[in-house]
């Protein structure tokens, strides 16, 4: 099984080195394309891919991501629309692109499978969503499947499912590293020394995102935990509450489903 991946950035770096690192396709097997030629060569030397600047060699692939930007998906798809054969599986991983409207562009029925991953697949812990079109069969999905827990977690959601994932998995690194940012920072007030505060902060988030995920408690419950009774974690909730935390996160969820939504 040959994968080509357009675009060599963040997130085709990731899902690569997943790949790679996981065996589940060889190196030898895998093509990049990328406009520029830095990237291609960093991505060469760390993972002894093929890669090439010309999009049309990588979309020769059974299975082609397509890893440029949204704004450069009509110019790329235009590119390759003409070679893509009914027997190919285009992964995209673009907010918005609904599989209507990829179907359109592509202008013939082609294999499409929709995913929205996000960059912690850098270290093999992404979490990415997947849905496909009618064309892809069960088998080829469970290929896919294979291809996407390289890198970390995937489940298929339903097709409007894909901007709520944008907004609670793809975008929410970001105000997550916020929320480390801005403990560290509490911390550094207090008097700790950067490294060692955002140190502290970052595994104390990995630590509490591994707790809802293998006990199964309701995040509630386990915050209930660490409140204790006139204790020291009930006056920094109150603030939180106070200061609108939850209203906060659930804004910026919305305008982030919002703005995936008019991509
Ligand atoms: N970053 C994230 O957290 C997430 C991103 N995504 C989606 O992933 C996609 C890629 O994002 P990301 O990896 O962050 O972006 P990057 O900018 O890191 O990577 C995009 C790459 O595409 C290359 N490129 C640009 N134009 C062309 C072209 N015409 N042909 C071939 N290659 C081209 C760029 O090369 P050059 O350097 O030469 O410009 C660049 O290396 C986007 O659609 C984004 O929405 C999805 C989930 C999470
Ligand atoms: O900000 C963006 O548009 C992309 C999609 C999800 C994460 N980053």
């Amino acid at each position: 099984m040959k994968l080509g991946f357009i675009g060599c950035g963040n997130m085709a770096n990731a899902m690569i080195n997943g790949i790679v690192a996981s065996q589940v396709v060889k190196p030898d097997e895998i093509i990049a394309s990328n406009r520029s030629m830095p990237a291609l060569e960093k991505a060469q030397a760390a993972y002894g891919i093929h890669v090439t600047q010309n999009n049309n060699e990588a979309a020769e692939a059974d299975i082609v991501f397509l890893c440029v930007k949204p704004k450069v998906y009509p110019e790329v798809i235009k590119q390759i629309r003409d070679q893509m054969t009914d027997d190919q599986i285009i992964v995209t991983i673009a907010p918005g692109f609904t599989l209507e409207a990829l179907e359109n562009a592509f202008g013939k029925p082609v294999k499409l499978v929709r995913t929205m991953p996000n960059t912690p697949a850098m270290v093999s812990e992404g979490m990415t969503a997947f849905t496909t079109n009618e064309l892809v069969s069960r088998a080829e999905t469970e290929q896919v499947k294979k291809l996407l827990n390289a890198f970390g977690r995937c489940e298929e959601v339903e097709e409007f499912m894909m901007d709520a994932v944008t907004s609670v998995s793809g975008s929410s690194p970001a105000y997550v590293y916020m929320m480390i940012e801005a403990m560290a920072d509490g911390a550094v007030r207090d008097g700790m020394p950067r490294a060692q505060a955002v140190r502290f902060a970052a595994q104390a988030v990995l630590g509490s995102a591994k707790m809802v995920l293998e006990t199964g408690r309701h995040p509630g419950e386990l915050k209930d935990m660490v409140c204790s009774p006139a204790g020291t974690t009930i006056e920094a909730v109150a603030v939180l509450e106070e200061k609108g935390f939850r209203a906060a996160v659930l804004d910026a969820m919305a305008a982030c489903t919002k703005k995936a939504k008019g991509k």
